[in-house]
C-alpha cells in the first residue's frame, strides 16, 4: 500500500510553519491499520528482534497503532500517558514537541524487569517524545528491542536523540 498517497497533508496545523502529516485517511481505509501492522511486524522479522513480550504506545495516536500491533504478535498492550491520566503510581519524564513542551507517564507496575518491548507510535518528528519514552521504559528495568514509527521526519533528525537499538520507519518525509 502507498501509505504516502494516502496520508492528508495539512499546512499551518496546529501552528503557522508545521506540515501536519494526517494518518486519518490511512486509518480509514479498510486495510489501511493492516498494512501498517504488516509493515511493522516484517520489519521487525528482518532486523531479528526476536520475541515481543510488550508493545509500548504512545498517547494518543500510539494507542492505535501499538494496541493493533499487540494484538497481532500476541502481546501485552501498554500505554504511556500525558500527565494525570494514569490511576496508580508512575513514572514521569518531560520532554520538547516540535511545537511546544510535555510530560509523559508510565505506571510503575507496568512492565517486569527484563521484559522485551519495543515502543510504537505514529510520527517521529524531533524525537522528544520517544526519547522520554525510552527513558520511562528504562525506569522500569524492561528491555527496548526496537522502535516503529509509521511516520519519520527526516529533516528534524529526530532519530539521533534515540538510544542505541534498531528504528523502524514506513513513511519518510
Ligand atoms: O518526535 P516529537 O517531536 O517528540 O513529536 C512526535 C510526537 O508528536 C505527536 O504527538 P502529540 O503530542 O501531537 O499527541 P497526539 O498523538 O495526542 O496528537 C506524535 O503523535 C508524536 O507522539
Ligand atoms: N508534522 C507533524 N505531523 C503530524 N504529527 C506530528 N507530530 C509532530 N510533528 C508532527
Amino acid at each position: 500500500m502507498d501509505f504516502k498517497s494516502i496520508i492528508r497533508d495539512i499546512p499551518n496545523f496546529p501552528q503557522q510553519g508545521i506540515i501536519f502529516r494526517d494518518i486519518t485517511p490511512l486509518l480509514a481505509h479498510p486495510h489501511g491499520l493492516t498494512s501498517i501492522i504488516q509493515g511493522f511486524q516484517t520489519k521487525f522479522v528482518e532486523l531479528n528482534i526476536g520475541e515481543v513480550d510488550a508493545v509500548i504506545g504512545i498517547e494518543s495516536r500510539g494507542f492505535i497503532l501499538g494496541a493493533a500491533l499487540a494484538m497481532s504478535l500476541g502481546a501485552s498492550f501498554v500505554p504511556v500517558r500525558k500527565p494525570k491520566k494514569l490511576p496508580s503510581a508512575v513514572y514521569r519524564v518531560e520532554y520538547s514537541l516540535e511545537y511546544g513542551t510535555d510530560t509523559l507517564e508510565i505506571h510503575q507496575d507496568a512492565l517486569a524487569k527484563g521484559e522485551r518491548v519495543v515502543i510504537i507510535d505514529d510520527v517521529i518528528a524531533t524525537g522528544g517524545t520517544a526519547a522520554a519514552t525510552a527513558k520511562l521504559v528504562q525506569q522500569t528495568g524492561a528491555e527496548l528491542l526496537a522502535y516503529g514509527f509509521l511516520i519519520e521526519l527526516d529533516f528534524l533528525n529526530g532519530r539521533k536523540a534515540l538510544p542505541e537499538v534498531p528504528i523502524v520507519s514506513l513513511v519518510n518525509y
